[in-house]
């Protein structure tokens, strides 16, 4: 058969072709249409690409772009519920809480919890994780993965359906700023190891701190941080963030947008995970040349928060400090720190 026939032979099957792959393309329009489970996955499929594209948006700034520093409290002493890059800041009145507990509920998803308690500070956890279960994610599925080097003072604290606890032991640092730094490498670990498998969203929290009031699903999102208390209203130039440019953590004076407290960290399992190897990394190139940061592993994620936007920053009524007075703006506080008698509680100044 030369190039011809094959040619005139596929010409006179096209027909055919087109006869059948027409009526079969016809079919499954109309299956579409008419069959409910066929249309089901026809809008699951198009929503997947909706949400992997939406989830998937970095938030990423050059170095050395100047822009003014955003306000969290306006002029009027009203707050601010958006940043400059269209994150939400959440703030009571700003969500509806049964709303978005329902809309998550339906994703049935796991919020996996990074509790650290080395050294003398097991003595925060059983208020800790009291106040966590009245106040904490009620009603989700919820995994409390304690580090501690005393792993028989963790509380037997009765914990709410769906609330699980796992004790993981590590060793002993003579050095409080080692126990708080090591948190970010902990955390990569835990993630690589676990939490890919086993949750959807995780959140890093500081153990000297009790729940006050509620915290649930209005606070889950890609990448979030928390804006400190302290540092809220103060100019950016005045704030704690590391200034020496040999370390890896450095911000110019000039940049630089909040203060985020390192006693949250929070996100989708992956986008988390990209902040504890990056932090764990700069930590340790700023280790190898003896430097450490002003104030540790929150001084590095500081740095990785003015460049790699979080989606969603929560307001200070998510990290309130005990012996702060409470001020307008804030109208609930929801976690805060504890107050602490330093000298008793940290092995070294
Ligand atoms: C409110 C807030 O944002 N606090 C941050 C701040 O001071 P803080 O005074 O809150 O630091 P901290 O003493 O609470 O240490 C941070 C955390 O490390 C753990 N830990 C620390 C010491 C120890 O002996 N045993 C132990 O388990 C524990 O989980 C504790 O909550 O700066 C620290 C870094 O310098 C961390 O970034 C904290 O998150
Ligand atoms: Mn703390």
């Amino acid at each position: 058969m030369n190039r011809d026939d094959t040619f005139k032979k596929r010409t006179r099957l096209n027909p055919v072709i087109l006869v059948f792959f027409g009526s079969l393309v016809s079919g499954l329009i109309y299956l579409g249409y008419t069959s409910s489970s066929i249309r089901f996955k026809v809008q699951r499929f198009c929503f997947n690409i909706t949400k992997e594209h939406q989830e998937s948006v970095l938030l990423q700034l050059p170095q050395g772009l100047s822009f003014n520093q955003p306000s969290v409290v306006g002029p009027d002493g009203k707050i601010v519920p958006v940043t400059p890059w269209l994150a939400p800041i959440v703030w009571e009145g700003t969500f509806d809480p049964t709303l978005i507990d329902s809309v998550y509920k339906q994703q049935n998803v796991t919020i996996a919890t990074t509790v650290f308690a080395l050294g003398k500070y097991t003595v925060f956890l059983k208020e800790f994780l009291e106040s966590a279960e009245q106040n904490y994610f009620v009603g989700f599925h919820v995994h409390y993965y304690i580090f501690t080097d005393h792993p028989e003072e963790v509380p037997d604290v009765k914990l709410g359906e769906g609330h699980q606890l796992t004790v993981m032991t590590v060793d002993s640092s003579n050095r409080w700023q080692e126990m708080t730094l090591r948190r970010m490498e902990r955390l990569e670990k835990l993630i690589e190891s676990r939490l890919v498998k086993e949750a959807d969203y995780v959140f890093s929290l500081d153990v000297d701190t009790k729940f006050y009031a509620r915290w649930g699903a209005e606070t889950l999102g890609r990448l979030v941080g928390v804006l400190h208390p302290g540092y809220y209203q103060t100019p950016r130039e005045q704030f704690p963030y590391e200034r020496r440019p040999e370390s890896q953590a450095f911000i110019p004076y000039s940049e630089g947008d909040y203060y985020y407290g390192g006693a949250v960290l929070g996100g989708a399992v992956k986008d988390v995970y990209e902040v504890a190897k990056t932090c764990r990394e700069q930590l340790d190139i700023d280790a190898a040349k003896s430097i450490e940061a002003a104030w540790q592993e929150e001084s590095h994620l500081n740095k990785y928060f003015v460049y790699n936007k979080p989606s969603k920053l929560l307001s200070p009524e998510y990290l309130w400090q005990d012996f702060k007075p409470q001020t307008n703006e804030v109208k609930i506080i929801r976690f805060s720190q504890v107050i602490k008698n330093y000298a008793a509680v940290r092995p070294n100044p």
